[in-house]
């Protein structure tokens, strides 16, 4: 009942239709009232974890926030989502707000640690007798001298301890070591914990480097391509190093008509939350901004994040980007660094002595090996916060999606390395680098390298040029940099006097080397890295999928929102986020129990908003010439087209490069593919489907016309798919799909379907024709019959139907069977397709409203509380077609109508196609 209450509340306040990884854990332990301590990614769901309890308990959860401008945008975001929310910090002007909370009156109450500890004794003991289900402390690093962001007040939370006895404690943070976790649980004085550890991985982000000169040159080209982007309604947020540099582009910007936020230290304090406010609500689309911007903004909707400047480490490069993309749509990160960036060591390290110093300087260090990275940005960065990144390619990186010339230069590397080795390591790369090319300065007269026999031998390249070689032989091992207080020097590693010695002036062994974008810019002529280059940005993916009629709705239901959102004082987003809306252009509901189904609408919206949104989608299709009730398959498609583009150039797995090869380029059907001589054993036709499907998605090229003729799937069942999508109004998952979709069509035909959507191609490629399909009455009837080999074949090849045929089993089954709950079905599982397990289940509970019970027999009346008393029987929910026979003496649209209804009143809610209660 609990998992079923946690989804409902789920939908009800936030209008989500599913968790976040690791969410539902999470939830659970701390409605047994365990301490945990979780650590997971930048916008990854945290908040969740503490916001839910509060709501499915009744009781209030006690929140410490940092910041109060955080929390100012918590409450007001909770607020929208109808639930009780306020915070208590020395900001707080409303005077009954103490007293109400110690009353219990609010779900979610945000404290400073300051206030936290500070609230007399009689405010917790009158708190805790109404109840407080939960202490959480955000950002929980902020109570470790270990973590990047320590406070002293953090530290006191332990009193609290004592007094909220039995009060299960969380700790919330995205970065964390061995040391800070432990600092954590042992600060907050945590029972037993469970540590939560998610992955780091953004996948939605692409993150991307290049060099660039601070010249007018470049800044030009820099505001054009910021112009593009906010031309979207999406925001970004540009970070720089320096003040300087903040209101030099916040100028650039205001000189091109561009509206923007700035927003640094040295602002009065009233002028940043200016800053702060208009970019939330949207008022302005691009902040620029040094990194004292940001801390615990949860804009959904923020699609660049772009450093101008190398940052000063990775764990803050990690936390900047992290902003960006949380509403989980790709998103974009890049960082432009200059080389001067490398040499503000001293600038970062201020009156740090010591460890701290030393601290400092392997920041630094790590974050310029990260801009000088050749190879995976992504693995990088995610083994560096100690994750194993398995694959050495992510492909949503600029390194393993855009392509690079590679050449030898061992040439060069010899020189460069040689040259290192005369100076016998003493130096940084400047030294050796004015060797080469010949510099006559007075510290290399003085060292007497201008008589070194190569001084002078690598006057073609410019320093930079030089630089960059010397920053790939550190990253391939040839070169080691050491740092001695703020300063680097470089000398050979043994790697590297390997190659010297197996080396000559006129002959080295073969070094092939990227050719940097450093390298290029140096190549074409000196000075032209202050280029802009290729900044890629999403703009371009902005409609794609949508009409151009579409996109114009889109617009429209924005500034709607934007009405609502100033009427009430409060941002866009709140209200419900850009891909909400998104959705709504592109399905254009007429009813509120349409609407009410769409990701992202919750109760509150929908009592509140909901008319008014439905009159301005119907005015406004109707202004356009767009249909209502449109294509509910296509939101998907257009969000999944929003991805980064894929590129060919990714790479397949060897087993599915073969099975691609084999079957596209040789010509082999799926069984032979599946069961080649030369396999050491043969693997099932399905998984060669799924290699095929993922190839196409990588980009590859399939014959779709043999595919769909191998399948077994025609237009006519293409279509039918598509109006199964249509009407259960996602295609997230596969299930409903199925479930709506007439018998014929088996899970294989629908994988096909969807891959053919995501790769955009039309139904043409399909062969027309009948289905060619068993009818369910020819298909076999005993489970003997229905051998796990069949069944594979079945999937393929599309003639039988096994879905259909576990179905018969387990109704053959049932029938022997009074009890339901076990079905001597042997089969491996595993080996179904996705769906048919949880099928199995389904079907089993549902058989309880099939089997003609006594009750059935008397003919029900559908009212709207009959049909709440059905569904308070079935925890899992009840399918449609089971809501019908149970009332079938009532009309099927009368029915559908009392549904609608009940839906659009947030009493029940659908999901997987299963009509449960709210
Ligand atoms: N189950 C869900 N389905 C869809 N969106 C979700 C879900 N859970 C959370 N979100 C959304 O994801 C975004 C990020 O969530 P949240 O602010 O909790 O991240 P966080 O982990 O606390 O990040 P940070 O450490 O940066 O503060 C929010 O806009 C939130 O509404």
């Amino acid at each position: 009942m609990r998992a079923e209450k946690m989804e409902s509340t789920l939908k009800r306040y936030f209008g989500y239709s599913g968790f976040r990884p690791y969410q539902k854990d999470i939830i659970q332990k701390i409605l047994e009232r365990r301490d945990s301590l979780v650590i997971m990614a930048t916008g990854s769901g945290k908040s969740l974890c503490y916001q839910l309890p509060p709501l499915i308990l009744g009781k209030t959860a006690i929140v410490i926030s940092p910041l109060i401008s955080l929390m100012q945008d918590q409450v007001m975001a909770l607020k929208q989502r109808g639930i009780r929310a306020e915070f208590l910090a020395s900001a707080q002007t409303d005077p009954t707000v103490h007293k109400n909370a110690e009353s219990g009156t609010f779900h979610v109450l945000f404290m400073t640690p300051e206030k936290a500890c500070s609230i007399p004794g009689s405010f917790w003991s009158k708190l805790l007798k109404v109840g407080i289900c939960l202490f959480a402390v955000d950002e929980a690093h902020c109570i470790s001298e270990w973590g990047h962001d320590f406070r002293m007040e953090y530290k006191q939370l332990d009193k609290l301890r004592a007094i909220l006895l039995d009060v299960p404690f969380v700790g919330l943070t995205a970065t964390a070591t061995k040391k800070v976790r432990m600092d954590i649980i042992n600060s907050l004085k945590m029972r037993d914990p469970n540590v939560f550890i998610g992955s780091f991985d953004r996948k939605n982000l692409f993150y991307g480097v290049k060099s660039f000169i601070r010249n007018s040159q470049f800044m030009d080209e820099f505001v054009g391509e910021i112009s593009k982007f906010v031309a979207s309604s999406d925001s970004t947020i540009i970070y720089c190093t320096t003040i300087k540099d903040v209101e030099q582009i916040y100028k650039s910007l205001q000189e091109a008509g561009i509206k923007a936020g700035i927003y640094h230290g040295q602002m009065a304090n009233s002028a940043r939350e200016e800053s702060h406010r208009i970019f939330i609500r949207d008022e302005v689309h691009v902040m620029v901004a040094t990194i004292a911007f940001g801390m615990g903004i949860d804009k959904p909707n923020i699609r660049h994040v772009i450093h101008y400047g190398c940052p000063k480490s990775l764990e803050s490069y990690y936390q900047e980007s992290g902003r960006c993309g949380r509403d989980g749509i790709a998103s974009v990160c890049w960082l432009y660094y200059n080389r001067g960036d490398f040499m503000k060591a001293d600038f970062y390290c201020g009156e740090a002595t010591g460890n701290q110093r030393r601290a400092i300087m392997d920041s630094l260090v790590a974050a310029q090996n990260y801009c000088l990275q050749t190879t995976c940005r992504r693995k990088f960065l995610l083994e560096y916060f100690g994750e194993k990144f398995e694959s050495d390619k992510c492909g949503n990186c600029d390194n393993c999606t855009i392509s690079k010339r590679e050449c030898d230069m061992s040439r060069e590397a010899f020189l460069l390395i040689a040259c290192i080795n005369s100076c016998r390591g003493h130096w940084g790369l400047n030294m050796p680098i004015d060797i080469l090319r010949g510099s006559r300065s007075k510290r290399i007269l003085d060292a007497k390298f201008d008589k070194l026999p190569l001084h002078g031998l690598g006057k073609d390249h410019s320093s930079n040029w030089w630089k960059a070689l010397a920053y790939q032989l550190i990253s391939y091992g040839y070169l080691m940099e050491s740092v001695k207080d703020v300063y680097k020097t470089v000398s050979v590693s043994q790697k590297g006097a390997q190659f010297l010695s197996s080396s000559t002036p006129a002959h080295q062994p073969k070094l092939v080397l990227q050719v940097t974008n450093e390298m290029v810019d140096d190549e074409e002529h000196e000075g032209t890295s202050g280029k802009f280059g290729e900044l890629k940005g999403l703009a371009t993916f902005e409609y794609e999928g949508f009409s151009e009629t579409e996109g114009q709705l889109y617009h429209m239901l924005l500034d709607e929102r934007m009405k609502f959102a100033r009427g009430i004082g409060t941002a866009p987003y709140a209200i419900c986020g850009n891909e909400t809306i998104k959705k709504i252009a592109l399905i254009r509901p007429s009813t509120k129990a349409r609407l009410a189904n769409i990701d992202g609408v919750n109760q509150h919206f929908l009592t509140t908003y909901g008319d008014h949104f439905l009159q301005s989608i119907q005015h406004l299709s109707q202004a356009l010439n767009l249909p209502l009730d449109g294509d509910a398959s296509m939101q998907a498609a257009v969000v999944r087209k929003m991805q980064p583009v894929p590129n060919q150039q990714r790479k397949l797995t060897p087993a599915k490069y073969e099975a691609w090869k084999m079957w596209q380029e040789d010509g082999l059907s799926i069984e032979k593919v599946a069961n080649f001589p030369s396999r050491s054993a043969p693997i099932k036709d399905q998984t060669v489907l799924e290699y095929l499907l993922g190839a196409a998605q990588e980009g590859f090229a399939i014959d779709w016309t043999r595919l769909c003729d191998e399948v077994g799937l025609t237009r006519e069942m293409f279509s039918d798919i598509e109006a199964a999508i249509t009407k259960v109004g996602s295609r997230d998952k596969l299930k409903p799909v199925k479930i709506e979709s007439p018998e014929y069509i088996s899970y294989a035909h629908i994988k096909v379907c969807l891959t053919l959507q995501d790769c955009g191609m039309s139904k043409e490629v399909i062969p027309p024709g009948n289905h060619n399909t068993l009818t369910a009455d020819e298909l076999p009837s005993k489970a003997s019959e229905a051998s796990m080999d069949t069944m594979h074949k079945c999937l393929i090849r599309g003639p039988c139907e096994v879905e259909t045929s576990v179905d018969n089993i387990i109704a053959s089954c049932c029938l022997e069977n009074e009890v339901t709950t076990s079905i001597p079905f042997t089969v491996d599982l595993d080996m179904h397709p996705p769906g048919v397990h949880d099928e199995i289940f389904s079907l089993r509970k549902r058989q309880k409203i099939d089997e003609p019970e006594e009750e059935s027999l008397i003919m029900q009346e559908a009212t709207e509380s009959s049909i709440l008393d059905l569904l308070r029987n079935y925890d899992d929910g009840v399918p449609l077609s089971d809501v019908l026979k149970h009332f079938n003496g009532s009309r099927e649209e009368y029915v559908v109508d009392l549904l609608s209804n009940l839906e659009g009143e947030f009493m029940i809610f659908k999901k997987n196609n299963m009509y449960r209660l709210m």
